[in-house]
């Protein structure tokens, strides 16, 4: 549920704090060194040539930040951002005022890109592929079609289900970039980098501790700062200290690796009453009353990544590092066998 304080999934309460907070330079943005990197060249080469900038498909789990990244490369070109989303395209129509509208050299970014529907699609192959819009004008017998010539500019599409999209609309982007999880250094960054902005003093290593609670994902980040400083603020004299972002993560119920109530809710289901998996993703989420679809796009992917669960032709496991994390006997026949080292922490407690 999208109420929960470690969803990646963007709340009402995170807009107005995410345009501040929003970097909007290459050199502000932090961690995704490849993707920056290769970003930088392809900027720098178009500007050289005087060129659009080739269309760029920037997908990863939600809060990686390629909303951000779509701004700053606009930024970075100089070249005016148009933001719209798949779903806010009904019609062909639609989507050929949006492109008649562009200057030379715009960026046009279309979020969830995924969700387009196919006859809109149909219109952006040409755009993006020939800069032409092919009209339909009359209907019936004396309906002819007329191609009007549009300036170059660069689409740049974002999706969190890169698998959802067409073979054909993904052919059409030069640069496809993977978004990845952050680390626990980059995201002490971002979270210095933020209570700078918002006027917070996080001391020692407050930041660090909040980074390893966010799930490799800024938007949890900022998120946490936020409650951790309002904490602060009711008990510190407004100063964030180690013991005051740990005490107040307990209290909001994120533990040290970020998982919250329900992931345990969720391990613990699938260990005492499916002795570990392998279980359905629909038994899954039947159990604990969740969306088969949110298990899968939110929570899923971070326990994936730090090798709690293993996903299998034949259903979900628990691995073994989960069970210690969660302070539980690993059973002699578990099925997972885990790969993924050691873990620091002891016990499952939201300390
Ligand atoms: N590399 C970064 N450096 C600093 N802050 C970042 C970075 N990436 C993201 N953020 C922060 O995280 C917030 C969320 O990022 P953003 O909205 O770009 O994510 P997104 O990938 O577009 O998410 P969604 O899939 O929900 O649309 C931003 O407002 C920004 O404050
Ligand atoms: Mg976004």
């Amino acid at each position: 549920m999208d109420e929960r304080i470690i969803s990646a999934n963007l709340m009402m309460e995170d807009q107005a704090v995410e345009l501040s907070l929003r970097p909007r330079y290459l050199s502000e943005y932090i961690g995704q060194s490849q993707v920056k990197d290769n970003l930088k060249v392809f900027i720098e080469a178009a500007k050289l040539r005087k060129e659009a900038l080739d269309h760029v498909l920037l997908y990863g789990p939600p809060g990686l930040g390629k909303t951000t990244l779509s701004n700053i490369i606009a930024n970075e070109l100089g070249v005016s951002l148009r933001t719209t989303s798949g779903p806010a395209i009904e019609r062909p129509g639609d989507l050929a005022a949006l492109l008649t509208n562009l200057q030379e050299g715009d960026v046009l970014f279309i979020d969830e890109i995924h969700r387009l529907n196919r006859s809109v699609e149909e219109v952006l192959y040409p755009a993006m592929e020939d800069f032409a819009l092919d009209i339909m004008i009359g209907k019936g017998p004396s309906a002819r079609s007329v191609r009007l010539e549009l300036p170059p500019f660069t689409l740049i599409g974002a999706t969190t289900r890169a698998g959802l999209l067409s073979a054909p609309l993904r052919d059409r982007f030069g640069v496809v970039s993977r978004l990845e999880f952050y680390t626990v250094d980059e995201l002490s960054f971002i979270v210095s980098r933020a209570s700078e902005i918002l006027g917070v003093s996080v001391i020692g290593e407050a930041a660090q501790e909040i980074a390893m609670r966010s799930r490799g994902t800024p938007r949890i980040a900022n998120r946490l700062l936020k409650r951790v400083r309002d904490f602060a603020q009711v008990r510190n004299d407004g100063i964030v200290t180690h013991e005051l972002a740990r005490s107040a993560l307990g209290l909001i119920q994120v533990d040290p690796l970020g998982l919250d109530s329900i992931d345990h809710k969720m391990l613990r289901a699938m260990i005492t009453i499916y002795r570990g998996g392998p279980v359905g993703l629909d038994t899954i989420a039947a159990t604990i009353g969740e969306e088969g679809q949110t298990i899968e796009d939110v929570y899923e992917p971070y326990l994936m990544q730090i090798g709690f669960l293993q996903r299998t032709p034949r259903g979900r496991m628990v691995t073994p590092l989960a069970y210690r994390h969660l302070g539980l006997p690993v059973p002699q026949d578990n099925a997972a066998s885990a790969d993924a080292g050691e873990l620091k922490e002891e016990g499952g407690g939201f300390v």
